[in-house]
């Protein structure tokens, strides 16, 4: 599998302080890669740098095979960007906002079908500044895809948006991923980087501190299972690697175990364990 992303002892500092400290990082192509980290860890920044809207202090960026650094506009066109801060809401209703981004492109998809996509077919008629801010997102995601880009970078997609349209969204950038296009997500919810990710990483204090598939982040696949179960109103828990071994054990001769669970740590106990932040 050939590289979209990779980046070796990428570092930037600001006056005073090192936002990114050392990263290394490799995307492969067709993927989609979810970036996690919390507040101020660094995440903007390694993805602005590797847009080529942030300069680096230090190391060495190649996206889609060219340093973002030099390189042009031609580099620029397979790239799909949604930042965090949504467009300003502008006079032009929803379609006309979606065509005029789609003249840019040689090769640009068919703007109704962009519309549709997203989930916005209903209001494609509506002033964007008449919209609600998850249906606004909505339109940023339009304008991210509508160049049938070869990297989508999506930061914080989904914030704002209610349940309904976020799983919405997930179809649709699981639908770009079958397609080929390759994902680069930031995003602080959890099940979104389960639900859509193939391979996660955390940053904390500007560098990775793991990786993996959500399934296997930080040892998750070969952590215990917690089995907790209440006799004579007393609750009890145990932590076992063979689960059904100790149930057998406890419920021998067919006793009844009340409130019976068992339970293996989600991708959010591990995260939070990654970044030092588990209560
Ligand atoms: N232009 C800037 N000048 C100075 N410091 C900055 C600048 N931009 C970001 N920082 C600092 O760099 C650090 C990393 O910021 P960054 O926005 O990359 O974090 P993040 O992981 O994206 O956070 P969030 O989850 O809140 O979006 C923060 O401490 C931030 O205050």
């Amino acid at each position: 599998m050939t590289a979209a992303v990779t980046v070796r002892g990428l570092r930037k500092e600001y006056p005073g302080h090192v936002a990114v400290d050392g990263l290394d990082l490799d995307i492969h192509r067709g993927e989609v890669f979810a970036l996690l980290g919390p507040n101020g860890a660094g995440k903007t920044t390694t993805v602005e740098i590797l847009e080529g809207h942030r300069d680096r202090t230090a190391g060495d960026a190649l996206v889609l095979g060219e340093d973002p650094r030099k390189a042009g506009r031609a580099w620029r066109a397979k790239l799909g960007i949604v930042l965090q801060t949504a467009n300003d809401a502008a006079e032009l209703t929803v379609a006309e906002t979606v065509r005029h981004f789609a003249r840019y492109y040689g090769d640009a998809r068919d703007p109704d079908e962009v519309i549709e996509k997203v989930g916005l077919t209903a209001k494609a008629k509506s002033r964007v500044k008449t919209l609600s801010g998850g249906q606004r997102r909505r339109v940023d995601v339009a304008l991210g895809i509508i160049g049938r880009p070869e990297l989508l970078f999506l930061d914080e997609p989904t914030t704002g948006f209610d349940p309904e349209a976020r799983r919405q969204f997930w179809g649709l950038i699981s639908g770009l991923a079958a397609e080929g296009t390759t994902i680069l997500l930031t995003t602080h919810y959890l099940d979104e980087a389960e639900a859509l990710a193939d391979r996660v990483a955390v940053i904390a204090r500007g560098r990775i501190v793991a990786e993996g598939t959500p399934q296997n982040l930080g040892g998750r696949e070969k952590a215990e299972a917690v089995v907790s179960w209440v006799e004579a109103g007393v609750p009890h828990s145990e932590h076992t690697n063979f689960p059904t071994k100790l149930i057998n054990q406890l419920s021998a001769g067919g006793r009844e175990l009340a409130e019976l669970t068992v339970t293996r740590p989600s991708l959010e106990d591990i995260y939070l364990d990654l970044i030092g932040e588990r209560a």
